[in-house]
This record gives C-alpha cells, sequence and structure tokens, in this order.
C-alpha cells in the first residue's frame, strides 16, 4: 500500500492509504453523507474544484459502470472514503472503482478516519486542503494547502461547461423512467434549451423521456442567441464554484426572464435569483448527501431531496419579484423561489438526482405546466 495523505490548511494531518492516481492535488475539502451513488458524486460536474469525502465507510462495493454517469470524465479534484471495498459485486458493472480512478486521473485517499474529518469542517467550516502521495512533509503540505485558490470569487464554470451547441437524445434508464411513469413521453415536440454550466445528464435525461428536443447551449451564451434557438422553455443548470462572479449567465438570465419559461437548478436557481436581484452567500460547511429535508411551502409537503451546494440564496436578499416557495428543514436556507409575474422559478436542490430519492420529480411537471400555460 502507497501512503498517502489530506493535509488542512489549518494544519490538521490525516495520513492514508493511496489509491487511484498518484500526485498532489489541491482542492476546498467537502463532505457527502450519501450511502450509495458515488460514481454520481464523482463525475458530478459541480464537484469541480473540491476534494469530496465520502461519511459511509465503505466505498466500491457495488463497483463502476458505463450507465450512470453524470458527464464524461470525473471532474472533481480529489476523493476520500474511510475503506475501499476490495471486491466488488453487481450485474451492472464493468469494472472496479481504483482502476476507474486511476484511468480518470484522479488522487484518492482510503483509511482516514473520516469521521473526525467531518466534524472538523463541520466545527471550523470548509477548508482548503491538500491531497499528496509525493511530498510527506506536513509543514510543506500545509503551506501548498495555504497557498491553493479558494472558491469565492472565482468562475470555475467556464472550466467544464459545453463549449458548443449540442443536441441531447439519451433517456432516463429504464428503473427511472419506470417510477416516473406517465409523465414519459409527453413533451410533444416541446422544445427546451438548457444553458449548461456543468450540467448533470440526468436533467437532460428526464427532458428526453418527456420527448422534449432537447438544445444544450454553453453557459455564456446570449439571450438573443438562445431566442434565435425559439425556445418553448430554457433550463438553467447546476455547475460549480461561486455563482457572483458569472456576470456574463446573471446578465443573459435577466434578459431571458418574462421572454420564456425558466427553470432552474442549484446553481441554476442562484443564478436566477442574482438575476432578479438577489444576493448569495456561502454556506459554513454545505449541504452535500441525499437526506436532506425541504418543505414545499406551496403545499405543506415534506420532500428529501439530494443536495449538493456550498452556497445559497440570502432570503433577507430577495427583491419583490420573487417569493421563497421550498425551505431546507436543517437550517430553514432558500431551497427554491418563484418569480411572481414570470414564469420562471428554480430550486437548490436536485430533483433529477440519481440514485434518488425520488419525492421531487413532481418539479418537472410543473415546468411542464409553465411550458403549457406559455404555449397556448
Ligand atoms: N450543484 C450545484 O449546482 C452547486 C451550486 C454552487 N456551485 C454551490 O456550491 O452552491
Amino acid at each position: 500500500m502507497t501512503p498517502a495523505k489530506l493535509v488542512l490548511e489549518d494544519g490538521s494531518v490525516f495520513p492514508g492509504q493511496s489509491f487511484g492516481a498518484a500526485g498532489e492535488v489541491t482542492g476546498e475539502v467537502v463532505f457527502n453523507t450519501s450511502m450509495t451513488g458515488y460514481q454520481e458524486i464523482l463525475t458530478d460536474p459541480s464537484y469541480h474544484g473540491q476534494i469530496v469525502t465520502m461519511t459511509y465507510p465503505e466505498i466500491g462495493n457495488y463497483g463502476v459502470n458505463e450507465i450512470d454517469v453524470e458527464h464524461r470524465v470525473p471532474s472533481l479534484s480529489g476523493f476520500i472514503v474511510r475503506e475501499l471495498s476490495r471486491i466488488h459485486s453487481n450485474y451492472r458493472a464493468s469494472g472496479d472503482l481504483d482502476t476507474y480512478l486511476k484511468k480518470h486521473n484522479v488522487i484518492a485517499l482510503s483509511g482516514i478516519d473520516t469521521r473526525s474529518l467531518v466534524r472538523h469542517i463541520r466545527t471550523a467550516g470548509a477548508m482548503r486542503g491538500i491531497l499528496s502521495t509525493t511530498d510527506a512533509d506536513n509543514a510543506s503540505l500545509i503551506a501548498k494547502a495555504k497557498a491553493a485558490p479558494s472558491l469565492v470569487g472565482r468562475d470555475l464554470v467556464r472550466e467544464v461547461m459545453s463549449k458548443s451547441v449540442t443536441s441531447w437524445d439519451e433517456k432516463l434508464d429504464d428503473w427511472t423512467a419506470c417510477e416516473i411513469g406517465a409523465a414519459v413521453d409527453s413533451g410533444g415536440g416541446t422544445h427546451v434549451v438548457c444553458m449548461d454550466f456543468g450540467m448533470k445528464w440526468n436533467i437532460p435525461r428526464h427532458f428526453a423521456s418527456r420527448g422534449y428536443k432537447v438544445t444544450i447551449v454553453p453557459g455564456d451564451t446570449t439571450a438573443a442567441e438562445i431566442m434565435k434557438l425559439s425556445p418553448d422553455g430554457v433550463f438553467l443548470s447546476n455547475g460549480p464554484g461561486d455563482p457572483e462572479p458569472l456576470d456574463y449567465a446573471i446578465k443573459t438570465i435577466s434578459e431571458l426572464l418574462g421572454k420564456t419559461p425558466i427553470f432552474g437548478i442549484c446553481l441554476g436557481h442562484q443564478l436566477l435569483s442574482l438575476a432578479c436581484g438577489a444576493k448569495t452567500f456561502k454556506l459554513k460547511f454545505g449541504h452535500r448527501g441525499a437526506n436532506q429535508p425541504v418543505m414545499d411551502l406551496t403545499t405543506g409537503k415534506v420532500e428529501i431531496t439530494t443536495q449538493n451546494h456550498g452556497f445559497a440564496v440570502d432570503a433577507d436578499s430577495l427583491p419583490a419579484d420573487l417569493e421563497i416557495t421550498h425551505r431546507n428543514l436543517n437550517d430553514d436556507t432558500v431551497a427554491g423561489v418563484r418569480h411572481k409575474t414570470h414564469p420562471a422559478f428554480g430550486v437548490q436542490y436536485h430533483p433529477e438526482a440519481a440514485a434518488g430519492p425520488h419525492d421531487s420529480h413532481y418539479l418537472f411537471d410543473r415546468f411542464q405546466d409553465l411550458l403549457t400555460a406559455a404555449a397556448v
């Protein structure tokens, strides 16, 4: 076993064993409490710039496959687990996690006490860290962690968004499609243009399963270029990092408001809020996991949601045009907004999430309702 280390900018040192690729990488150290879905987490572009720690103690037991990916390649900085399963077993698996991470050059660490790391982050807040298999000197590693760029104020979206206009036709896998039942293939040629800020692929899969024609455009496409595509609605995707520096996207969204129905997920929800005049702020350690309770204030129902965000919309900054539709029940932060006069809404969480939960699929119906209303 090759030794490897995680060192945080505050001097905390976590020695363990290397798996995946060898080398050295810096990033913001965060944690995810999901028990399954590690391949979806690895390939979610929203983790770009971050080192992700899984709190579930054994990871890798069902291997990896070609079907469950949320993007072509992983774009996170590093990956940390308590224990890497030595064997994997699943009929859908096409390989093991260690080989997958080596192939995609992701540096990973196992054998550390992830409970103590997570308690530390919860108390002190998310911070920069360094994963290394090449440098064993703590003082040098602390200096490198301190010198690493912070997420705040940086545009990470340009590093992961698509660079050209493409069309999308891959649908949901049979398991998920089966769960959403009647909603499948009711789109009737509706054209949805997705602004890609690092979009998870399960979102266009949902749209394609509804029968929509789906066009994906780079996140820096202008409103005029989008309107030239004659969309029936525009979707604003998830994406990495701080939403505030993305002034080009905020401008585009403010110009699209009122011209076409808009639905935003996660970063898309934050950008929609910013475009309406709200502010965002950085949470202490973020929400990442598959068991975050959210209340839909319009129905009073509670849903269990998948989340992955480190920033949030500031409730006190909301302009008169926006109303809060959803609240996170753990800390009462804003989990969804709606424009009072224009057909536009966003949620801070992931209704498309695989491996689930699927409580929030109804949000795709709400988008459909806006599309239907705009069509008449
Ligand atoms: N999943 C996302 O879209 C994340 C949004 C944003 N990067 C945040 O951390 O808050």
